[in-house]
């Protein structure tokens, strides 16, 4: 036999590349339950029923009190069924006719039946209570986690695992639905087992630690598989969170285009399916320890509840107990049985939930360490004059400065392009100037004010940006102009921003105007061209009328007319405010007062078109690459 190194089928490519390992190194690479014992992971269970109290009773304090009062009443009643059902075998079991017997029985049994009643009518309630508590704590869960995201400092993004952290807390913000559930039906099981406990240690003591050896190794196996599932969860959460945005970008209407034209269809199917398949195989190495617990723990069990029989007959066999204490205690086995069963396995289940819940938590406190906290200082309604004192910045795990000890001053009524080959540091600059990072060193000075020192929400009022990558909301068109800054019920400034643009016979022949939802894929939305989209997104900073406005490539899909109306109304307000426009098109920079010409993050050279163009440098190189065609 010979191996080749060519193909030998007709044609035949060798198979496409897996999906990327993905693994993380330092604080989030370790399974924080990694070093955790059976002792410690159980002491989490009061500080998380102390949670669950708190959360819900600042969604529902009402339910919470119908919810507890609820449970002690079925607890209660489970009580008082198991203690008449004991009085009323006794009578049944005891001397005299038949009718005696049960008439003797009866009012027993009548208290066995209000109290099943009672119980039942609790159950219900509480399930209501649980239904009005639920649906509130998973809201507010979500949104503290929504809110959390949207203000966290923007560099938070580029830390390593932030973004794993938040899918963890994402699972964790799914998994409240289960809280209430959870600890509603572990406090149930826990009355029902301390009085059930009382009613059967009457009949004999030994029975009760009998009872409780029996269904403590199920508690344990429980608990220790909820352990490997959450172990499992945690080595998947990488891959997961990948999938999930590959599914997004694959599977999005926008998208859809680029993938059927380009072919690829095939190999994003067979992607999915191989981190599919990964995530699958981890989770099914986990399945023989999860048996192997399962087993174990059930033989333990058995044999306790073996031993828990056997005491029983014996005692009834040599007459240590009477006839009808011995029924009464098979009743009070099955249902102390029962509870001690429920007990183990909501409190594991609670366990389990709180794993994922102590993600979220972790994560939310790691996104508040992460809010901005910079400084009370404000910024005036009208800014003169913007300085850039020696500023760098480096991406979080890059070698090199994105921006690499940048200098310049801006001043009210400027237009100041910023262009450069990719990579140069322009939009990072424009992040730093807006304050949207903050300089590792150097200063970015605002009438004087230090961006660092300054409430980051005082600068924002004070600008608009049009980024490279710009959302298209799925609001309506309105929205999408005054979004961020909802001035007035008046449309007039709302039609100026969008004449500015030259959309407003665009935004006339949508169905209903302004109103029109911008969402293709919803019912009664409607859909834009790729040039439309970046006019509004221009429209919607004009709106905003700032004394900063940043431009970044804000008419690379614009046809020349768009291109042309935007430049000169750019130019009509300059005298206002300052202006940054970055732009590939050099013969754009003529609207300029200045321009900066970056180079790794370094300024290479400044000046005006004309100078820069004669000086023989890197912009009159590019400049004559994009003349020659
Ligand atoms: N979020 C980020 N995390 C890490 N590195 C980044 C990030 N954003 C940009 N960079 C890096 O910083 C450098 C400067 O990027 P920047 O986006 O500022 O360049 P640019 O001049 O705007 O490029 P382009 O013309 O392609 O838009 C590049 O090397 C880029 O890889």
């Amino acid at each position: 036999m010979t191996v080749t190194d060519t193909p030998s089928t007709h044609g035949a490519t060798p198979p496409p590349p897996p999906p990327a390992t993905i693994s993380y190194e330092g604080e989030f690479g370790r399974n924080p339950l990694a070093e955790a014992g059976f002792g410690a992971m159980c002491r989490r269970l009061p500080g998380v029923l102390g949670h669950t109290l708190r959360m819900a009773w600042a969604v529902d304090r009402t339910a919470v009190v119908l919810l507890l009062v609820c449970q002690l009443l079925t607890g209660a009643a489970a009580a008082v069924v198991l203690a008449f059902t004991a009085r009323a075998l006794h009578h049944v079991l005891g001397t005299g006719s038949v009718t005696e017997r049960l008439h003797g029985a009866l009012p027993a049994l009548v208290v066995v039946a209000v109290a099943a009643g009672t119980g039942r009518v609790g159950g219900a309630l509480a399930a209501y209570a649980d239904g009005r508590i639920t649906p509130r704590l998973m809201t507010e869960a979500d949104i503290a986690l929504v809110t959390a995201v949207c203000r966290v400092e923007s560099a938070a993004y580029g830390e390593a695992g932030f973004a794993d952290r938040q899918e963890a807390a994402e699972v964790g913000a799914t998994r409240t639905r289960f809280m209430v559930q959870d600890a509603q039906r572990f406090l149930a099981a826990a009355i029902r087992m301390v009085t059930a406990g009382g009613v059967i240690t009457a009949l004999h003591w030994t029975m009760l630690p009998l009872l409780l050896l029996a269904v403590l190794p199920a508690g344990v196996g429980a608990v220790l598989s909820a352990r490997v599932d959450y172990e499992t969860h945690y080595l998947t959460i990488a891959d997961r969170n990948v999938r999930s945005m590959m599914r997004w970008w694959a599977t999005y209407s926008r998208f859809g285009d680029e993938v059927r034209a380009n072919g690829m269809t095939g190999y994003l199917v067979y992607w999915y399916r191989a981190l599919s398949d990964r995530i699958d195989r981890r989770a099914l190495s986990a399945a023989p320890r999860v048996l192997r617990i399962s087993l174990a723990t059930s033989a333990l069990g058995g044999l306790f509840l073996l031993g828990t029989w056997g005491l029983l007959a014996w005692l009834a066999a040599t007459g240590r107990v009477a006839l009808p204490v011995a029924a009464t205690a098979v009743v009070a086995v099955q249902t102390t049985l029962a509870a001690l069963g429920q007990f183990v396995l909501h409190g594991a289940a609670l366990f389990h939930t709180s794993l994922y819940l102590a993600d979220m938590r972790s994560f939310l406190d790691q996104a508040a360490e992460r809010a901005p906290r910079r400084g009370p200082a404000t910024v005036p309604e009208r800014v003169d004059e913007i300085r850039l004192e020696d500023v760098v910045y480096r991406y979080p795990g890059r070698e090199q400065p994105a921006v690499d000890g940048v200098s310049l001053t801006l001043r009210r009524g400027e237009i100041l392009a910023v262009v450069g080959e990719n990579g140069s540091g322009k939009s990072t600059l424009v992040k730093l100037i807006t304050g949207i990072l903050l300089a590792d060193r150097g200063r970015v000075l605002w009438d004087g004010i230090d961006l660092a020192g300054a409430d980051p929400d005082a600068v924002w009022k004070r600008t608009a940006l049009v980024p490279q990558n710009y959302a298209r909301w799925p609001l309506r068109a309105r929205e999408n102009v005054t979004l961020g800054q909802p001035r007035t019920f008046d449309d007039a400034p709302v039609w100026q921003a969008v004449d500015a643009v030259g959309l407003r016979e665009t935004i006339e022949g949508l169905p209903k105007q302004l109103d029109t939802l911008l969402a293709k894929e919803w019912w009664g939305g409607a859909e834009l061209s790729g040039g439309q989209w970046q006019r509004l997104a221009c429209a919607r900073a004009l709106y905003r009328r700032t004394p900063l406005l940043v431009l970044d490539e804000p008419t690379s899909q614009m046809d020349p007319r768009g291109e042309h109306r935007i430049l000169l109304e750019i130019k009509r307000i300059a005298a206002e405010r300052m202006t940054i426009v970055i732009t590939h098109q050099l013969q754009n920079t003529r609207l300029a007062d200045r321009i900066v010409v970056l180079r790794n993050g370094r300024v290479a050279e400044q000046g005006t078109y004309e100078e820069l163009a004669a000086a023989g440098g890197l912009f009159a190189e590019l400049l004559s690459l994009s003349e020659d065609r």
